[in-house]
């Protein structure tokens, strides 16, 4: 294979075109970020490499193609920074900005050497920054959006490209002598960096936007203040525990929790302060169910539990470890004080799913009233009939 390198670099370009409007797309419609801002600077910066590499017909072939790499090598530091933003959240350490910033200026007094040379320095050179890519998407490879694994996969492979590349120009120079014709396996080599460079690209606009879609999924369904469900997942989740307490023959626990007094803790201590305790219970409470258990806010300081497979003492077990949890979690007020709440508690059951979901809704409701008017800071049992004191 022979490439012409002016019709490979005007297909790249508009590749990069492509791309360009991609990200433009995206920062518009879905989201502004900071990840985005860096990867669209790295875009750009590609671009130009490339039209610097397109414009050797009329500018001085060391400077242009110089220029060129330098300008790839630095867009290709910008999307590296980006996935760091994306992944982490936070820069990239020092020591490897600064060595992004060196792989870059290294490529300036390459016009010193040979074309072979300058092949050989810029293919060791250039993988660094897309290999502290693949370190970070591996890093992180447990948590990230599964459309980040093929900017990884992509990284991997424009360093492994580039490394070929200049182990082929070491013991291979003179294919390398006329930078105008590049052929086989160097050919090979690098359509596929550059190709990869664009795959990456793409494949980090998909996991933006997977990101942007999976946060408003999140809105939707859960509480922005105590990252509680909403009431409308829990009723599907509460109805589907039904459907499989009836088929298994097990019994659903449906409990309503609401804390004791939060008027006055709103009143004496402020809204802030409310939302913390607000904040501070329902992660106490998520922390103590079992992944199959269903937590959900209701509404102000009221809050739901699907405890499925869970009979009476199992719910009254339940409750009282987020009893004792409620009292630990070590709350204390803007003076320094110590601060605790406590919550009261209506239980309902569905042996093996047959009480409907209104009527446990209503019989926990009832419960919890007897609670309240008990004294609070209990839970008390609803029985079809009557209501047991736990
Ligand atoms: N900080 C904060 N307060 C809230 C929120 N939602 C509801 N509230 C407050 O919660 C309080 C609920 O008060 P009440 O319904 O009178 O109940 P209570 O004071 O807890 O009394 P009992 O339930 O009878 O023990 C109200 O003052 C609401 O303003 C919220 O998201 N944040």
């Amino acid at each position: 294979m022979t490439l012409h390198p002016p019709t490979i670099l005007v297909m790249l370009l508009l590749g990069y075109a492509m791309l360009g409007l991609q990200l433009a797309i995206v920062r518009r419609r879905l989201l502004e970020e900071e990840a985005l801002r860096r990867w669209s600077w790295g875009n750009s910066l590609l671009m130009l490499g490339h039209l610097m590499l397109l414009a050797r017909v009329v500018v001085p072939l060391p400077v242009s193609v110089i220029a060129g790499n330098g300008l790839i090598l630095l867009g290709e530091c910008a999307y590296v920074t980006a996935l760091q933003h994306f992944i982490e959240d936070r820069p990239m350490p020092r020591w490897v900005r600064r060595l992004c910033l060196a792989c870059v200026l290294a490529m300036v007094p390459m016009a010193l050497f040979d074309t072979p040379t300058r092949v050989f320095i810029a293919s060791l050179l250039t993988p660094l920054p897309a290999l502290w890519g693949v370190w970070l998407v591996w890093r992180a490879r447990h948590r990230i959006e599964r459309s980040l694994w093929p900017v990884g996969a992509g990284m991997a492979l424009i360093a492994a490209a580039l490394l070929a590349r200049g182990a082929h120009a070491a013991l291979h120079p003179h294919y390398y002598a006329d930078p105008t014709l590049p052929h086989g396996l160097q050919a090979a080599l690098l359509v596929t960096s550059f190709v990869a460079l664009l795959g990456a690209g793409f494949g980090f606009v998909l996991a933006c936007t997977e990101r942007a879609t999976r946060s408003l999924e999140r809105l939707a369904s859960h509480d922005h203040l105590t990252g509680a469900l909403n009431r409308q997942p829990a009723e599907l989740m509460l109805d589907n525990a039904l459907q499989r307490a009836r088929r298994e023959r097990t019994t659903v626990a449906y409990v309503l929790l609401d804390l004791d007094r939060f008027k006055s803790v709103n009143d004496r201590h402020g809204h802030v302060f409310g939302d913390e305790v607000l904040r501070r219970f329902a992660h106490t409470v998520a922390a103590r169910l079992r992944a199959s258990d269903v937590f959900s806010r209701c509404g102000g300081e009221e809050f739901a539990l699907v405890l499925p497979d869970s009979d009476a003492a199992g719910a009254l077990g339940v409750l009282d470890e987020l009893r004792r949890a409620c009292a630990a979690m070590g709350l204390m007020t803007d003076d320094g004080r110590p601060f605790t709440i406590t919550f009261s508690a209506g239980v309902a059951l569905s042996p093996a799913g047959s009480v409907g979901a209104g009527t446990l809704y209503r019989e926990a409701d009832r419960a919890l009233y007897e609670a309240k008017h008990g004294g609070r800071d209990r839970a008390v049992l609803a029985q079809p009939a009557a209501a047991a004191s736990a």
